[in-house]
């Protein structure tokens, strides 16, 4: 399996990261599951630093939303380790902003974007929750202004949540994910359903998070998102395949693994990353000790 080294490590922007960035997520012999005996993800071993973004990739059901929820510490590992900022994913809880896959917010429900956004706050203080038992703080409304700012959308403050697009109510939730000012950003297939504006925004926000020093890890069947944004690829099929930089987890013998042998799939995976060093075949290590130069080679 594979261990990251500094060489390995890369910004959003390509470049190396400092040797100095901070260790966000580390997951060592890993096998996931859902009620504690049973591991329906194995063998996850990995590392990813501030600056740098991960790419899940697999399959209906290869386990990236099962190791997003590892992540959050929903799903409890059968073996192995996970460190989250540092810590147990329980106790960094209040720290990583989460994006779900199906928004839970009702459009229908009489709330402002800005109401909305505030909810990011709840777990800022556990003692005195935000909302029936406490006002919102200078601090508190700063920061939602501030995540409303990031993701373009302050100007649409007090509208009702329902009023705007799809598109923009999921930017309305990343900004309420933000809002918390987490060091690790989760997004379970965040460019869903979304138009090529509102995609083109997301991939600007994410790319201008990462550049502040932010983790992120997203599932996605978007390889254009994957490429786009992230630095880091994790490629599951029920157990881990890759874990490295981008151009060499996405490997063509890799991709046909996932893909249980479509070498169509692996032909529109892989195609941007010809030029990276092969992979070994699944089972095998995936070396990431070389730069991913994601931005300057495959967009
Ligand atoms: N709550 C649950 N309880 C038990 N098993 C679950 C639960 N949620 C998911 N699974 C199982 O875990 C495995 C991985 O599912 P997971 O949702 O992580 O896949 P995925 O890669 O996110 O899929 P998709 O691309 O369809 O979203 C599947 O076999 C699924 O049936």
């Amino acid at each position: 399996m594979t261990t990251e080294t500094t060489t390995g490590r890369t910004t959003a922007q390509g470049s190396p990261a400092s040797p100095a960035a901070p260790v966000t997520v580390e997951l060592h012999g890993l096998d996931l599951g859902y009620d504690g005996r049973t591991a329906v993800l194995t063998g996850v071993e990995g590392t990813l630093h501030a600056g740098e973004a991960l790419a899940l990739i697999g399959p209906n059901g290869s386990g990236k939303s099962t190791l997003l929820k590892g992540l959050l510490g929903l799903t409890r590992p059968v073996r192995g380790t996970v460190r989250v900022l540092g810590r147990r994913p329980a106790d960094a809880r209040r720290d990583v902003g989460y994006l779900p896959q199906t928004a839970e917010v009702d459009p229908t429900f009489p709330v402002t974007v800005r109401q909305v956004v505030a909810m990011g706050r709840y777990r800022r203080e556990t003692d005195r929750p935000l909302g029936w038992l406490r006002p919102a703080s200078a601090a508190d409304r700063r920061a939602v202004t501030d995540a409303l700012e990031r993701v373009g959308l302050a100007d649409r403050a007090r509208r009702r949540f329902g009023e705007l697009s799809g598109g923009q109510r999921q930017r309305v939730l990343l900004a309420r994910a933000l809002a918390g000012d987490p060091g690790l950003l989760l997004l379970d297939e965040p460019f869903n359903g979304l138009d090529e504006t509102n995609r083109d925004a997301l991939e600007h926000i994410l790319a201008e998070l990462t550049a502040g020093g932010m983790s992120i890890v997203l599932s996605t069947h978007d390889i254009g998102l994957a490429r786009a944004v992230c630095t880091h690829a994790a490629v599951l099929a029920g157990r881990q395949l890759a874990f490295g930089p981008i151009a060499q987890a996405l490997a063509p013998a890799v991709i046909t693994a996932a893909y249980s042998g479509r070498s169509d799939v692996a032909a529109v995976y892989a195609a941007p990353f010809r030029d990276a060093p092969a992979a070994e075949a699944p089972g095998g290590p995936v070396a990431d000790d070389t730069p991913a130069s994601r931005r300057g080679s495959t967009r």
